[in-house]
């Protein structure tokens, strides 16, 4: 009999069960029994009779479930791993049932929106950090759960699932949370860090994409690793401003949840923001791109998100608003790149 049959300790809760969810809860199986909440039926019905996702093998000790109420009761911690567009109606629908004895830690890279009610970003065009929130800020905003934490890092749920090698960093102001994610997550691997500006590890997840984009973009029109070097220093500079501008710190931005997803996500065909970039350059169209992806690709809202944070401060980043001219405006992405060479960067680092 294994430890985890004979254990009455507590199922682990994962919430979503896309790419990134499912990757996750596969980590998390290895140790602990895992309640996967899917909202379609035939999704719970292929995890409890197939043990599969999308007809891919998933480890057996994962039972399915669309009933937020079931996996509150049964989990004291739960991953919540849906894309930010449906994080807020999400968390909405498990609040109810969320107690402050619950650990929720989330993966998601992405913002929200928060404008007054009825107000959309097209009518307000300026916003400012008050009308943008981390997705640990939602949690907080919408539930009575305490102990919030996130997950971030080099982490393509491909290659996860593959069972390569790989670290992450759990970020929360609460070191207990930063242990269970450890002790939950830890195997020979996949390496867990520890960090307490859970805000900078999670801009750092949601800013990285834009660059992602960007990059794909680069490699889309031919062009060579100097210019990828190029992009990925000063994206990396542009990340920083940003995000200190955001309320996150240095020094989680240069860890691996910044730096290190910034070069993976840069380089991988396997990133769905690196292939929006891509397939921009190769000449198809945001709007014919979108609708033939089935996975999520969290830069495109950033960078409208950045724009407006961008003309509402009053800062530069010629990065993302070159980026948001290509994706919303029809700038060719080859008007944006030579705009961008002629931009009077002077200083190499100037934020240390
Ligand atoms: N994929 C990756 O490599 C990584 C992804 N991430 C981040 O993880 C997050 C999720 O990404 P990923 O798993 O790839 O996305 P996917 O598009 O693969 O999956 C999204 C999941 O969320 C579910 N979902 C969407 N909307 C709702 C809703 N309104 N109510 C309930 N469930 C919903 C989907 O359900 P349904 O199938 O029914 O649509 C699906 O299971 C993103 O923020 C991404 O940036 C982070 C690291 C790595
Ligand atoms: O964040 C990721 C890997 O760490 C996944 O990137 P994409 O969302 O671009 O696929």
């Amino acid at each position: 009999m294994s430890s985890k049959s004979i254990s009455n300790k507590k199922s682990i809760g994962v919430v979503g069960m896309g790419s990134f969810g499912t990757a996750v809860a596969n980590i998390l199986a290895a140790k602990n029994k895992v309640i996967a909440y899917a909202r379609r039926a035939e999704v719970v019905e292929e995890i409890n009779t197939m043990h599969t996702v999308d007809g891919s093998k998933i480890h057996e000790d994962i039972l399915g479930t669309q009933d937020p109420e079931y996996l509150c009761k049964s989990c004291d911690t739960i991953f919540f791993m849906v894309p930010s567009a449906a994080f807020q109606e999400v968390i909405r629908a498990f609040s109810p049932f969320l107690y402050p004895y619950h650990m929720v830690i989330h993966g998601t890279k992405g913002l929200c929106l928060n404008l007054p009610e009825g107000k959309s970003l097209e009518e307000v065009a300026k916003i400012s950090r008050k009308n943008i929130l981390t997705m640990s800020e939602v949690i907080l905003k919408e539930t009575v759960v305490i102990r919030v934490g996130c997950l971030a890092g080099p982490n393509l749920a491909k290659e996860l699932s593959a069972g390569q090698p790989a670290a992450t960093v759990v970020a929360s102001r609460f070191n207990e949370v930063i242990l269970e994610g450890q002790r939950l997550l830890r195997n020979d691997k996949f390496q867990v860090y520890g960090n307490s500006d859970i805000v900078g590890v999670e801009l750092s997840g949601v800013l990285k994409n834009i660059i992602a984009i960007a990059s794909g973009a680069l490699a889309g029109l031919g062009l060579g690793e100097n210019a990828k070097g190029l992009l990925i220093s000063r994206g990396m500079v542009e990340l920083v401003y940003l995000g200190n501008a955001l309320g996150g710190s240095l020094k989680s931005f240069i860890g691996l949840a910044g730096i290190g997803d910034l070069v993976t996500t840069c380089n991988s065909t396997l990133s769905r923001n690196y292939t929006v970039g891509f397939r921009l350059a190769k000449g198809e169209k945001l709007p014919d791109i979108l609708n033939t992806m089935e996975e999520v690709a969290e830069g495109i809202n950033t960078v409208r998100l950045m724009k407006a944070f961008v003309e509402g401060t009053g800062m530069r980043a010629p990065i993302t608003e070159n980026l948001y001219k290509v994706l919303f405006e029809d700038l060719k992405i080859e008007e944006a790149l030579q705009y961008l060479m002629k931009y009077p960067f002077s200083v190499d680092v100037d934020f240390i």
